[in-house]
């Protein structure tokens, strides 16, 4: 399949006094692609992330995306790729004192000015999008348990049909079996709207059943960016120890044992 890039960073600088995160960073995201966004602790993987989403100005660099200049963009056509957005943080925590549907529903009123029941109808769809029973949309958040918090925000994450889905470390705090599940969800969801992921994690179960391509950031960069199998084999010692430790080593024969 040959798509073409929805996402380009060039010469992307970043820095926070005397610390330098990104220099002259550079990638691509390719339209329909699920791109896993891997690196130690603080190698600037949500910084990253927070550039593209117009959360953190970066010091320099340009950031394309749908082929605008979105840091020199006017405010209003800033909001229209914005509303392509959508978006799962690590730490998304729904509102507590909405209902599940009404969070759904919330950025449908807010930025599409649909009317309480025309979101409260299309919220509905959305919970039977990530598998939800309709009854879940009258609990609260406090109701849930960790794996249906996770589907909750992801049908709000949905709510405006967005082009490219963020997510940040989606499956941490999800035991084995949600996180898989939810792996699962991801990747059907995706391929059956066509959606472009951008999908920071730790997490060497997610990026096997759903990376499409797999970036590494390490010494201030995206030092590669490519298949799994091709970015396993890159000569890097921290790509070595994170691939090719007991969990990565297991994961690589499960799927060649798969194939
Ligand atoms: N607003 C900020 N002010 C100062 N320093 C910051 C700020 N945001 C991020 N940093 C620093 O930039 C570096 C990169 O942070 P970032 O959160 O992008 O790392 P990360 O790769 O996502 O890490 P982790 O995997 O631990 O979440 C860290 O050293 C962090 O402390």
């Amino acid at each position: 399949m040959v798509t073409q890039p929805i996402i380009k960073v060039r010469g992307l600088n970043n820095r926070f006094g005397d610390l330098q995160v990104h220099e002259k960073l550079e990638l691509d995201v390719m339209q329909g692609e699920v791109l896993c966004v891997v690196g130690g602790s603080g190698s600037g993987k949500s910084v990253l992330m927070r550039s593209i989403l117009g959360l953190h100005r970066p010091d320099s660099g340009r950031i394309e995306v749908l082929d605008k200049d979105v840091l020199n963009l006017p405010d209003n056509e800033r909001q229209l790729i914005e509303r392509k957005f959508g978006v799962l943080f690590q730490k998304g925590a729904l509102f507590s004192s909405l209902s599940v549907r009404e969070n759904i529903a919330l950025p449908m009123r807010e930025h599409a000015g649909l009317s309480k029941q025309e979101a409260d109808e299309l919220a509905s769809m959305k919970l039977a999008l990530v598998g939800l029973d309709d009854s879940v949309g009258e609990q609260s958040p406090q109701q849930l348990s960790g794996g249906m918090i996770k589907r909750v925000a992801l049908a709000r994450a949905l709510a405006l049909d967005p082009e490219i889905l963020f997510l940040d470390e989606p499956t941490a705090g999800l035991d084995p079996i949600g996180a898989g599940a939810f792996d699962h969800l991801l990747k059907t969801l995706q391929q059956a709207l066509g959606l472009t992921v951008f999908l920071v994690t730790h997490d060497l179960d997610t990026i096997f059943t759903v990376s499409d391509r797999v970036a590494v950031l390490a010494q201030k960069k995206v030092l590669v960016a490519d298949r799994l199998e091709r970015v396993a084999a890159y000569d890097d010692e921290w790509i070595q120890s994170y691939f090719h430790g007991p969990r990565g080593r297991a994961l690589i024969q499960t799927k060649n044992e798969g194939q």
